[in-house]
């Protein structure tokens, strides 16, 4: 489904925008719920990575398949490395067999796993014959993706004697680590994280545990370019946040200052309102290694703005759902922007005009679709493959009609 989105000003609704949970949270209580039953979740994404997450814990196939979920690949990995008696295959979509995994299937086969590849050495799709891990103590290289090292924490309190982990390396989305250790602490693990070492205790059963799910910071990032391409006092009230987030991409709130946005905290949402204009000289400078997921949100809203920034911290980007870097660059300069990318970075040059009718192509990619959704209220624009959307946020394109935004197929 390609989506025509016609040039148009923003409303401030009067009704909040309820968004769903976040999928890197829920991914996560997920996978420890299916190792402690005891703990019971409230405001589940309904995000396709969510719902393959889900289904493939519940399922009893010896072949999982997990499309495009990143966190799912990696966590399920970690899982079914544990669960004795039981032998899986485990898959995804041809871009998910092109995303690496080495790092991780290396670490668990060191701590005593049996997992082999069925296609490419170091990508899925792989064997994975449930086994007791031995081993208690591994190093894994932390530069590539934070996922791998998430998946260890998941399951190390299930480990006979817990897990000490050293990170080798400089970190990257060190957020999300420290995203997975807060949930291991609020279910009632006890995790240490000091300079390069983590160590899990083990723990084999927990008590009746009930934890929210604060909704997707990465999805109101969407929200926040809208505003900042807005005219001054447009507003828009987000649902469920809080001020104290367990999501590095909540750094939204202080980033978007610098985009005159600003962010005000309620009980259980937040108000984003453009009170400033930007002064066009401005250059936006940004190391992203902590919030990966929001690069292509702040370079299109750069691109609308029509100010230069230069992101940095972006090497993760290439092995994401699509290469984003080539992905964002391509499709900026189409609607005439200059961009220079190098191996994890992103610079773009003033530009004094957008293009009209520009059809984006969105690789696969959800955030490609999103980023470039806001550009509507500059000009027309037609986004291909719409429905990506759904791998994180479904209803986005219904959140967007009730902001004013004019679309159809
Ligand atoms: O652990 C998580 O939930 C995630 C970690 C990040 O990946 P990397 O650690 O690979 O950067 C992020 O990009 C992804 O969307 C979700
Ligand atoms: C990178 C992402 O997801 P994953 O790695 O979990 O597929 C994302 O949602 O932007």
């Amino acid at each position: 489904m390609n989506l025509k989105l016609e040039k148009s000003t923003l409303q401030s609704p009067q009704a909040v925008i309820k968004i769903t949970g976040s999928k890197s949270e829920s991914n996560r209580l997920l996978l420890l719920q299916a190792l402690y039953p005891e703990i019971k979740i409230n405001n589940l994404s309904n995000s396709d990575d969510t719902v393959f997450m889900k289904k493939a814990l519940s399922s009893n196939s010896n072949a999982i398949d997990v499309h495009h979920a990143g966190t799912a690949m990696r966590f399920l990995t970690a899982y079914f490395a544990i669960q004795k008696n039981r032998t899986v295959s485990i898959t995804g979509s041809q871009r998910m067999k092109e995303r690496p995994i080495k790092i991780l299937v290396d670490a668990l086969n060191q701590l005593g796993a049996s997992i082999t590849y069925l296609e490419n050495d170091g990508f899925p799709p792989m064997q994975i014959k449930g086994e007791t891990l031995k081993c208690n103590q591994v190093t894994i290289d932390a530069g590539v993706s934070s996922q791998y090292i998430s998946a260890l924490l998941l399951i190390g309190s299930k480990l006979e004697n817990g897990l000490n982990l050293t990170l080798a390396g400089e970190m990257t989305s060190i957020p999300y680590i420290k995203m997975t250790l807060q949930l291991l602490n609020q279910i009632g693990i006890e995790t240490v994280f000091e300079n390069n070492e983590i160590r899990i205790k083990p723990l084999k059963a927990l008590k009746e545990t009930e934890l929210t799910v604060e909704s997707d910071w990465s999805s109101a990032s969407y929200f926040y370019s809208l505003m900042a391409m807005s005219a001054i006092d447009t507003e828009v009230t987000l649902s469920s946040y809080k001020s104290t987030s367990l999501q590095g991409d909540s750094v939204l709130a202080d980033i978007y200052k610098q985009f005159g946005v600003s962010t005000s905290f309620h009980e259980t949402s937040i108000t984003l309102k453009k009170i400033a204009e930007i002064n066009s000289s401005t250059e936006i400078k940004l190391n992203l290694v902590n919030a990966p997921d929001i690069a292509q949100t702040i370079a299109v809203t750069c691109f609308g703005l029509g100010i230069s920034c230069h992101l940095t911290g972006l090497h993760t980007l290439k092995i994401k759902e699509t290469d984003r870097l080539v992905a964002l660059k391509t499709e900026l300069e189409k609607l005439g922007g200059t961009v220079i990318i190098t191996e994890d970075s992103l610079k773009l040059d003033v530009s004094t005009s957008i293009k009209k009718d520009v059809s984006i192509e969105t690789y696969n990619d959800h955030r490609m679709a999103m980023a470039f959704a806001p550009l509507a209220l500059k000009t027309d624009i037609i986004i291909k493959d719409a429905e990506v959307v759904s791998k994180s946020y479904p209803t986005f394109w219904k959140d967007l009609k009730t902001l004013g935004i004019k679309h159809f197929e």
